[in-house]
């Protein structure tokens, strides 16, 4: 059985606990938090605010003034962190002075965020962004596993609020085939389950699996005297636990602490992943750079050496480029620069390595194609170059060849260090090939064939 609660109609609005004693001020915030579809709650003093929150009133944000009557900024935040509903909760500085050092202690103070007070058209943008960030948590999907479908009615009626959506299942099997099919923000798993996969095993599936999903948060609905259970949960990789019976604003506090973390963590991943494929990505082409090859070039030497495969560096240069560049402009030449490497994207297979080795020099490492086979690749490149201009140009290009046929030693493994000292080697022999193409008058490939591991 799936069920689905969903939140009733319209996302929930994002509830606002606005602190500021300034009148005039605050009613601009408001006035622009509420523009964007916010429910605002305003206090002007601390104290005020503190009542409020600790007697029961719920918010998903809190913006704070610096100067506030009864008590200073820092000190009404370590105060709201001792409230239950507010120790996750992110709670931002606003403020008119955008002086850096204040900012860093805010932050440094435990604020989530600092917005600088400034025109409403300026403050409206970092408004609709703070709540965007924060209705995103409100549309976290959970998953709940859970044999007792009065405790399932009750975490969705807890959790509706948030705006969190909650598909309730019954058993780990059905769990583990959600997880295939939807993306969810977190998996809360009662530790007793019928059937045969308990929520131990549950647990163990998601956390031996290689892909993103084994660090997805597990939360663990355990009884008050299960604790083997739960000790069992948390060694096993849940990231948090609740006793039952449930106690709605702990559940509320550590769900959403859970799904911040993952959305944090999918940030950082989605930053890590985009850094990487910079870090060996070339702007001017889109083609990779050499840092590729020093990645991939290696495994292709181990596969060649242990294998006794043919393995063959090129490397093309544009000749003349300089001329294009001082005749026609640095522009022209970048232009050429890129049709050049489309060309030669239409010349790879799936399993070569083409990189933009630096200026107008190009490397390419072809797996398995031997000597007469590489050669004629060379000479299709080259005729590529030379039969249509490029960026409205007539060019060539050299390319210097360099095919290593390596005598079969199976079984035998080349290190990390040997693997790469060979690629080097193949390199730099590809690379004394292209200076005797330009040596020999340009516009031609010259190959040379090696036998012995390549030194460079
Ligand atoms: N437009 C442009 N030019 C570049 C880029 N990178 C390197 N170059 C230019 O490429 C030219 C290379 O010149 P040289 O190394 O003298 O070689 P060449 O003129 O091609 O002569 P040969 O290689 O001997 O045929 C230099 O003018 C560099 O400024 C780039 O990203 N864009």
């Amino acid at each position: 059985m799936v069920e689905i609660t969903a939140p009733a109609s319209s996302p929930a609005p994002v509830r606002v606990a606005l602190i500021d004693a300034n009148v005039a001020a605050r009613a601009v915030v408001q006035g622009l938090l509420q523009a964007e579809g916010a429910e605002v709650h305003v206090f002007g003093h601390g104290e005020e605010a503190l009542q409020a929150l600790a007697g029961g009133l719920h918010v998903d944000l809190v913006l704070v003034s610096r100067h506030l009557p009864d008590m200073g900024a820092l000190e009404l935040l370590r105060r709201l962190r001792q409230v239950p509903c507010c120790a996750v909760l992110p709670v931002v500085l606003i403020t008119g002075d955008d002086a850096e050092p204040l900012r860093l202690g805010a932050l440094e103070g435990g604020f989530t965020e600092v917005l600088v007070r400034a025109a409403p058209d300026q403050l409206a943008p970092h408004l609709r962004a703070l709540l965007r960030r924060q209705a995103d948590l409100q549309r976290a999907r959970i998953l709940l596993v859970e044999d007792s479908p009065a405790m399932a009615a009750a975490t969705a009626e807890v959790l509706a609020p948030l705006g969190m959506e909650v598909e309730h299942v019954l058993q780990a099997q059905q769990a583990l085939e959600r997880l295939e099919q939807q993306p969810f923000d977190l998996v809360i798993v009662d530790v007793v389950l019928p059937g045969p996969l308990t929520g131990l095993g549950l647990l163990s599936a998601i956390r031996s699996r290689r892909d993103d999903l084994a660090e997805l948060p597990v939360l663990a609905y355990t009884g008050f005297d299960e604790r083997v259970r739960r000790v069992e949960m948390l060694r096993r990789g849940a990231n948090d636990y609740v006793t039952k019976p449930i106690d709605a604003e702990e559940l509320r506090a550590r769900v959403s602490n859970l799904v911040r973390y993952w959305r944090l963590l999918q940030q950082v991943r989605h930053q890590h992943a985009l850094l990487a494929r910079q870090a060996v990505t070339d702007a001017l082409t889109g083609l990779h750079n050499r840092y590729l090859l020093d990645e991939l070039g290696p495994r292709h030497v181990r596969r060649a050496w242990r294998g006794g495969e043919p393995l063959t560096a090129m490397m093309l240069d544009l000749d003349h480029f300089k001329d294009v560049n001082d005749q026609h402009g640095h522009d022209r030449g970048d232009q050429v620069l890129q049709e050049l490497a489309q060309r030669l994207r239409e010349h790879v297979r799936p399993e070569d390595v083409l990189v933009r080795y630096g200026g107008e020099e190009f490397a390419l490492l072809l797996p398995r194609l031997g000597a007469a086979a590489a050669q004629a690749h060379a000479e299709r490149l080259r005729q590529a170059v030379a039969r249509q201009p490029l960026a409205g140009l007539a060019l060539t290009a050299s390319i210097g060849v360099c095919v290593w046929q390596p005598a079969p030693t199976p079984g035998a493994a080349a290190s990390a260090e040997e693997a790469a000292a060979a690629l080097r080697g193949l390199l730099v022999c590809a690379d004394r090939c292209l200076y005797r193409a330009k040596g020999a008058g340009r516009d031609r490939c010259v190959v040379d064939v090696v036998q012995a591991v390549p030194r460079a």
